[in-house]
């Protein structure tokens, strides 16, 4: 954590401590409110003694919503109030936001913002939250646009001590002589501080561009675009917390999903939302989007590219319909002293048959037993005198009730789970006919040995969620409810606050398992969603609205078009609203322009974002033999972990991931992360070694994106470690 501003600069120091005034009036309010609702939630459970029905129900909404209140009270709000904007006069419409200071501008009005919205008990505004329309002009104004704004003011603070204040003034001839203007703006100073193991939320410094996306219309598809580090995935996430305070009721019943690319992402971004007060989004990494299914591998690209592409779709409806392996091929049964029987023909019809209208084989297991029934009880017309027939109601309830029957239909047409079906494709006979006339020989070929029973991949998880829906569900039967606020059998009551608390949260979000109707869906990196992860992630969101926000520069994902389409299949033709952001607030300058130059060298035509700073530090470049490219790597590693205080992270091709994380066993910096190229998309950190930066563009077709991202990670240095130089660019004369 950042020391506080010293007082070299006095006015500074006065206006810090005239905000620290500030400040600490409104976590004296913050701590009474707590008080009130914790008092609220006791007199709800109170009126359980009662006990009639309808004081129940009134019990439940009063603690759900005292419970709910009090947790957004308790989340720990570092920098509670991290923005003040003084306003002209003719600004004021109203009082209604007017913070109960002295305006800095006579006549004028002192807002503050933050993160949640509080006022004081004579209902005069303490703090706006920062979602309100109220504080977008703390987004919005810009000098040519100042929606009243003479100066707008960001506060630093840890816990509840400010540290420091960042003034912008955007209008200089409204401000009075005196008014004290400190700082050089909150953006540049908050983007030179070092990088952590989570992601930052960028609420004090959100931009105008990026602030049109975050309040982008709630309904309908948002659709964000802009290279690296333009603040796309912070864009996403603040979108997702903007949406639930504009909607609560709509976003927080129905769900809001995240889908991030992969496990390391969503556990460095997974602190965002909670710094928002928001708990209650499902964020998944495309690897986790299925409930109950882990998938820790990577396939090798061409693998991937088979397996993403939309023609997997047809196999695996063709792959359904096939026969469960080693089933009987026959069916015998005595009736009335006649045998009766099913030939492999007879049955592999049956099967074709009731598969034809589409496979959903599990859902009519039920039809199945019935068409057999049916062939049998025809034969026996055939075969039985007349006096000796039955009518088909009395033939099939004989049968039905049969032994052998029941233990062949369980055989022959089993409840069958995605995990089986695919591992049915192991099997290089099956995988062929599954195969034939959709994928070309060499893609079976690769195919063949790729499914793995034991391990899934990434791109296996698509797969398994198709075939869950071709597979279709058997009838469930109903559970019965659960009370929201009953803990234990036979306690009525809960015991603690964190019961209480925990019992009401669950009840707002509670979602079956496999739930699959989200009300909003975020896809962060959408450029490497592969058309089958697509119809995956549509399915969670049939009615949903859409933030979608990628860079098709950095997409790993050869068949643009294709992976297109499956898009526009999941989103539908709702309405759309399109952002492009242009500023890349990551890197220094000095580093984007290398991998700048690396992506427009095979992509000349593509329009990159500008880098905001600067820090004075060239890229380093080592090429080295084979035989000292880990030395060099190690000591190029603790170097950059000397020169920065942040994150350090090592960025390797996929395959050689596992061999250079041994070579920094034992060696103990937290601060440093060995990741695979495609494990370092949407990551960042202080330093960044690339090793082996011409394997990593040689990671198949889409390589030279792949080795873009890597270059595109670092904040301020970087450091490149190969055995080749092919991929630098020849440095301008
Ligand atoms: N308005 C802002 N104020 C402060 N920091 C910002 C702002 N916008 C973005 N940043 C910072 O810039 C960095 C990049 O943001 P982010 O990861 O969201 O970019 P991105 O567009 O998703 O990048 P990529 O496509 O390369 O993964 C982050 O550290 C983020 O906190």
């Amino acid at each position: 954590m950042s020391a506080p501003v010293h007082d070299s600069d006095p006015i500074r120091q006065v206006e810090i401590d005239n905000e620290q005034r500030y400040v600490d009036r409104v976590y004296t309010r913050l701590g009474e409110l707590r008080r009130t609702v914790a008092e609220a939630e006791k007199a709800g459970y109170g009126m359980s003694r009662v006990g009639t029905h309808g004081s129940l129900v009134e019990r439940d909404a009063m603690v759900f919503h005292a419970a709910r209140r009090r947790h957004a009270l308790d989340a720990e709000y570092e920098g509670l109030v991290f923005g003040r904007l003084d306003l002209a006069p003719e600004a004021r419409r109203s009082d209604e936001y007017s913070s109960p200071v002295e305006p800095a501008v006579p006549g004028g009005e002192a807002r503050y913002i933050g993160r949640l919205g509080l006022r004081d008990e004579e209902h005069e505004s303490l703090v706006v939250d920062w979602r309100a329309p109220a504080a977008a002009p703390f987004y919005r104004a810009t000098p040519t646009d100042r929606m009243g704004v003479v100066r707008r003011r960001t506060l630093r603070s840890s816990g509840e001590t400010v540290l420091d204040v960042e003034d912008d003034l955007l209008d200089p001839a409204a401000a009075p002589q005196d008014m004290p203007v400190v700082g050089d703006g909150a953006l540049l100073a908050t983007l030179s501080r070092a990088t952590g193991h989570g992601m930052r939320d960028i609420v004090a410094t959100i931009q105008r561009e990026q602030d049109d996306a975050i309040r982008s219309p709630a309904l309908g598809v948002t659709l964000v675009r802009g290279g690296p580090g333009t603040g796309k995935t912070a864009v996403a996430l603040h979108r997702a917390a903007y949406l639930l305070y504009a909607d609560r009721n709509r976003f927080e019943s129905g769900g809001v999903l995240v889908v991030g690319p992969s496990e390391v992402f969503v556990n460095y971004v997974s602190r965002v939302l909670p710094s928002l007060g928001e708990e209650t989004v499902t964020l998944r990494s495309l690897a986790q989007v299925v409930e109950d299914v882990t998938a820790t591998r990577h396939d090798p690209n061409e693998i991937a590219a088979v397996k993403g592409s939309l023609r997997m779709a047809r196999v695996l409806a063709r792959a359904v319909r096939d026969a469960v392996p080693g089933t009987p091929d026959r069916f015998r049964v005595l009736y009335r002293g006649q045998l009766l029987q099913l030939d492999r023909r007879a049955l592999d019809e049956i099967r074709r048959d009731l598969l034809a209208p589409g496979p959903r084989r599990n859902a009519v297991r039920a039809k199945a037993a019935g068409h057999v029934l049916d062939a049998l009880w025809r034969q026996s017309l055939q075969l039985l005198p007349a006096h000796r027939q039955q009518t088909r109601e009395e033939f099939a309830s004989e049968i039905a009730s049969n032994r052998e029957f029941i233990q062949f239909m369980g055989a022959w047409w089993p409840l069958l789970t995605p995990q089986t079906v695919l591992g049915w494709l192991t099997d290089p006979k099956r995988l062929r006919r599954s195969c034939d006339g959709i994928l070309s020989r060499v893609e079976i070929d690769r195919l063949a040995g790729a499914f793995n029973p034991d391990g899934y991949t990434v791109a296996d998880v698509a797969l398994l969620d198709e075939l869950d829906d071709l597979l279709g569900k058997p009838p469930v039967r109903k559970r019965a409810r659960r009370d929201p606020y009953h803990v234990a059998d036979g306690i009525r009551e809960l015991t603690t606050y964190a019961d209480r608390m925990a019992a009401a949260r669950a009840a707002a979000t509670e979602r079956p398992e496999d739930y699959r109707d989200y009300a909003h869906v975020v896809v962060d990196e959408a450029q490497d969603v592969s058309p089958m992860q697509w119809r995956m992630i549509g399915r969670r969101g049939p009615h949903a609205s859409w933030t979608i926000v990628g860079d098709p520069a950095q997409a790993a994902w050869t068949d643009a078009a294709e992976a297109a389409r499956a898009m526009e299949a999941a989103i539908g033709t709702r309405r759309r609203s399109e952002y492009t952001l242009t500023t890349n607030y990551r890197n220094a300058a000095e580093i984007f322009d290398l991998a700048a130059a690396v992506i427009r060298r095979a992509e000349p035509q593509l329009e990159l974002p500008t880098a905001v700073r600067s820090s004075g530090m060239l890229p380093v470049h080592h090429t080295v033999a084979p035989s000292d490219l880990r030395d060099l790597t190690v000591r190029a590693a603790s170097q950059v972990l000397a020169e920065v205080a942040g994150t350090v992270g090592v960025i390797t091709p996929m395959e050689m991931r596992a061999e250079v994380a041994g070579w920094f066993t034992g060696a103990g910096d937290e601060r440093l992360q060995v990741v695979g190229s495609l494990e370092a998309k949407g990551m960042e950190y202080d330093g960044v070694i690339v090793v082996e930066p011409s394997a990593i563009r040689d990671e198949g077709r889409s390589g030279v994106r792949t080795l873009y991202v890597a270059l595109s990670r670092a904040t301020q240095r970087l450091t490149t470690v190969g055995t080749d130089a092919s991929w630098l660019p020849p440095s301008p004369s």
